[in-house]
């Protein structure tokens, strides 16, 4: 109610016209005031939040009639002022006072209203520049935007907000007082005016320097025209080099590739000549392959040489020796005294001599012992250096009988070198690729000429098969296979992974008995290549693990080779393998019973390999194989050997850990059924290697 009365008396208070309102007003102000200052005391008595609440309804209506801060400032007057006013006359200077108030108030808002007008002034210039900058999209007007638009998003704000404090301003003025309103009227048009002006003004300046920057704009576009067709003009200048340089490259090639041919051939020319003056050297001291004849049959013969010859000498000097000893001894044991039959002097030989006889003569037959074994260690490494030799004159002769020996260049990239050996079927060149530039070994197939055509054919079946299998296997502990290509109708050659060291049969020719450590680091790399193997979803068996298809790469590492008579398991194979088709293959030694089972089609699957793996392992530690040893692949087949190899023994030396015992008894479990598989067994611990 009392907000009622003050509205009332608000809009009242304008009307100058009217003689005898001033003193009603003054009264009812007068008693407003009474009734406000209790209002006041009320307000002043709630808790701090309601008198806030209070003050606001009271504004926010005042608000409606004079604009927010006329209004609020009125409505605080009125309550300060109502303390004090408690006459008419009093009432009367209140409105008049609060009137000027009001006036000059509208003023100051006039004021600020043209300040907002120039503000939003500034804003629209600011946009002008904006727009133009964004057309040009130099990163200069970029950075002119970015700094306008900091400066305007304030001033846009308050000019919004003066704008409506002066339509507020002005409407109140209209309504209150109409004086006031001409002034205002021509206040704010010469404002207007001022601001076009300044407007104007502020526009010239900025198309001014719009127009500077066009011009640098232009002068910018045009060096960059210039930089582009330069530029354009390199680029075709390096195209043009590059194709020169292609072309070059092109002529050069063939060059190059024969000069590191040539190189390569020289010191490969060295080496077959070193390896040639090695040969002969050695066979002079371990012996050379002689001629016999025996009436119309010339065959070949083993001779030793000097070394082997002295050496036997000596040995056979520490024998003749030995036994002149033993008589010695012996005769002296017949010239000791007969204690029963008589004394001292009757014999001839004091008791005590004979004994210190005795003694020199044990004393004697130890050190000749102690010759005899140094020497049989000396003529042990001797055959192992004529084991070497025999090979290595093979391989030459092998070389020099070869139609590869004359350092062709295969497949327009391989550069053949020396023999690194001869198998069966096929010979193994170590070789230089000249486009990769590595070393690589080429295993060239030969056909025979004499073979049926048949027989080609599958025999080429055959190595197509091998390529097929083994040019999908990516693995650290599997030798890669790189390419195959055809050199004439009978030959064709794989190109392989080089491994400069030995294979394992030649290690263990070398060395026949390996420290556990070493044989147990090689089992496990060969166990990871088939783990590989069989965790593909084509599935292999490789069926002819033997030392010869296990090579070293030049720091150590063991590669399984050689997937001529692999086998891909069926997907659809069950738990015992899948049906052994071409059986006959492979080596005895390395091959579990099943594989000699004739009865009936064997089944097979990983556990050859397992199998196969064990025989190496027991090789590799006991310098022997466990079964058949000493016999003939024609003996093992004769003499039924693999298939009564139903328990492994093991020799008492060289001692070996029963855990490896335990696992190559493993891997030689005769039933196939229970012998675990390769997945199975990788998970013994003798082929985990952890921390300790
Ligand atoms: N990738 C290779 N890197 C280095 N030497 C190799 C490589 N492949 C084979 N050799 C060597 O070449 C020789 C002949 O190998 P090849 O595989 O032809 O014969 P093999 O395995 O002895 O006989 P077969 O294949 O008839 O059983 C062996 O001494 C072997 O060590």
């Amino acid at each position: 109610m009392s907000e009622d009365v003050l509205l009332h008396l608000a809009s009242n208070s304008s009307n100058q016209s009217d003689q005898s309102l001033p003193s009603k007003i003054a009264k009812l102000e007068a008693r407003m005031a009474g009734k406000t200052s209790t209002a006041v005391v009320s307000t002043l008595q709630l808790p701090a939040a309601q008198a806030a609440a209070t003050r606001s309804s009271i504004s926010s209506t005042s608000v409606a009639k004079f604009g927010a801060n006329a209004a609020g400032e009125i409505c605080a007057e009125s309550l300060d002022s109502s303390d004090s006013e408690e006459d008419d006359s009093n009432g009367r200077e209140f409105l008049i006072q609060a009137n000027f108030q009001k006036r000059r108030k509208l003023a100051d808002d006039a004021d600020s209203a043209a300040a907002g007008q120039i503000k939003v002034a500034a804003d629209v210039r600011q946009k002008v520049v904006e727009s133009v900058e964004v057309k040009s999209g130099t990163d200069v007007n970029k950075r002119k935007q970015s700094r306008g638009k900091g400066n305007s998003t304030p001033a846009r704000g308050r000019g919004s907000n003066d704008q409506t404090r002066i339509q507020n301003s002005t409407q109140s003025l209209t309504s209150s007082n109409g004086l006031l309103e001409n002034s205002h009227h021509k206040e704010s048009s010469r404002l207007k005016e001022q601001l076009g002006q300044n407007e104007r003004a502020l526009l010239e300046e900025e198309l001014s320097s719009l127009r500077a920057k066009i011009t640098t704009l232009e002068e910018d576009l045009k060096k960059a025209r210039q930089e582009s067709s330069e530029n354009q003009h390199l680029y075709q200048q390096l195209e043009k080099e590059l194709k020169e340089l292609k072309n070059t490259e092109q002529q050069v090639k063939p060059k190059r590739m024969k000069v590191i041919s040539d190189l390569l051939i020289s010191v490969s020319k060295a080496e077959r000549q070193e390896a040639r003056m090695k040969v002969r050297h050695d066979s002079l001291r371990l012996g050379n392959v002689g001629v016999i004849r025996a009436g119309t049959v010339i065959s070949e013969t083993w001779e030793d040489g000097q070394a082997i010859k002295d050496l036997n000498a000596h040995l056979r000097r520490l024998l003749e020796l030995r036994e002149a000893v033993e008589r010695q001894r012996k005769s002296l044991k017949k010239k000791q005294p007969d204690k029963s039959e008589g004394t001292e002097a009757e014999s001839g030989a004091p008791e005590e001599d004979i004994i210190i006889q005795d003694e020199i003569y044990k004393s004697r037959l130890a050190s000749i012992k102690r010759e005899e074994e140094s020497y049989v260690r000396e003529r042990d490494r001797y055959e192992l250096e004529k084991g070497r030799l025999i090979r290595e004159m093979k391989r030459i002769r092998d070389e020099d009988g070869s139609r590869f020996n004359n350092y062709q260049i295969l497949n327009h990239r391989y550069a053949l070198l020396n023999l690194l050996g001869k198998g069966g079927f096929s010979e193994v060149y170590k070789a230089f690729d000249l486009l990769e530039y590595r070393y690589v070994a080429c295993k060239l197939h030969g056909l025979n000429a004499n073979w049926s055509e048949d027989k080609k054919q599958s025999y080429i079946r055959h190595a197509i098969r091998e390529y097929n299998i083994h040019k999908t296997l990516v693995h650290h502990h599997i030798v890669r296979l790189w390419d195959i290509f055809e050199i004439d109708q009978n030959t064709f050659c794989t190109i392989l992974e080089y491994c400069s060291g030995k294979d394992l049969d030649a290690v263990l020719k070398a060395t026949p008995i390996l420290p556990e450590k070493e044989a147990r680091i090689i089992i496990f790399q060969i166990f990871q290549g088939l783990i590989y193997l069989n965790k593909r979803n084509q599935r292999i068996i490789h069926y002819d693990l033997k030392p010869g298809n296990v090579l070293f790469d030049e720091f150590g590492v063991a590669k399984v080779t050689d997937f001529g008579l692999s086998k891909i398991v069926e997907d659809d194979v069950g738990s015992q393998g899948m049906e052994l088709t071409s059986q006959g293959a492979g080596t005895y030694w390395y091959l579990p019973p099943e594989c000699f089972e004739l009865s009936k089609t064997p089944l097979i699957s990983s556990k050859v390999d397992v199998w196969s793996a064990g025989i190496l392992l027991y090789q590799m530690l006991f310098g022997k194989r466990p079964f058949g040893h000493d016999q003939t692949q024609e003996r093992i087949l004769r003499e039924d050997t693999i298939i009564k190899a139903r328990k492994v023994d093991f020799p008492s030396r060289p001692s070996v850990s029963n855990e490896a015992k335990e696992f190559i008894r493993r891997c030689l479990t005769y039933n196939q059924e229970e012998r675990p598989d390769v997945l199975t067994i990788a998970q013994d611990p003798y082929l985990i290697y952890s921390k300790k």
